[in-house]
C-alpha cells in the first residue's frame, strides 16, 4: 500500500498549517471539476465568454460583470455538489422525499446563477455585435 493512502495519514482533525488548509481546499476543487460534467462545461463555455470579452474589449466595469457572472455559476454548481454528497452520503442509495427536495433545489440555484449569466452575456455582447451584424445585411 503507498504510504499516502495508510489508513494512519487518514487525517479527521483539524489541518496543521496554512498549505494543508490549501491543499485540501486545491484537492477539493480538483475533485468538483473530475466529477462534475456540469462543472467541465461551464469551465469551458466560461472561457469562451472570457476569450470572448478580450476580443470585443470590455471596459473593466464590463469585466467586473461578466466574472462576477462565471464566478456566481461555479459556486452554485459547487454548493451543488456539497449538496449531492451530503445527500448521498446520509441516504446511500435510497430514496428520500427531503434528499430529492435538497438535491433540487441545489440544482435549481444554479439554474439560477446560469439565468443571471445569460442576462448578465446579452446585455454586454448584444450592443457590440449589433453593429457587426448589421454591416453583414
Ligand atoms: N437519494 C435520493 N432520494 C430522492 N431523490 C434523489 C436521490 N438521489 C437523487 N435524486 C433525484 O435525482 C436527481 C439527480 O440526482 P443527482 O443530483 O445525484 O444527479 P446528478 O446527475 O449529479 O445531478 P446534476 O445534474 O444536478 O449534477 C436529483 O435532482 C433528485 O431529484
Amino acid at each position: 500500500m503507498a504510504s499516502k493512502n495508510r489508513p494512519d495519514r487518514l487525517q479527521v482533525g483539524k489541518n496543521h498549517s496554512f498549505w494543508q488548509s490549501w491543499l485540501h481546499a486545491w484537492n477539493g476543487l480538483k475533485t468538483v471539476v473530475i466529477e462534475e460534467r456540469n462543472m467541465r462545461t461551464h469551465l469551458v463555455v466560461g472561457a469562451l465568454a472570457l476569450a470572448f470579452g478580450w476580443w470585443v474589449g470590455l471596459s473593466a466595469d464590463q469585466w467586473l460583470w461578466l466574472c462576477l457572472a462565471i464566478f456566481m455559476v461555479m459556486l452554485c454548481e459547487i454548493n451543488n455538489t456539497i449538496a449531492e454528497n451530503l445527500c448521498d452520503l446520509v441516504t446511500g442509495p435510497h430514496y428520500h422525499p427531503l434528499a430529492k427536495k435538497i438535491k433540487d433545489i441545489a440544482a435549481g440555484a444554479v439554474v439560477f446563477a446560469a439565468a443571471f449569466a445569460v442576462l448578465v452575456g446579452l446585455i454586454l455582447f448584444v450592443p457590440k455585435l449589433w453593429p457587426l451584424v448589421r454591416a453583414w445585411f
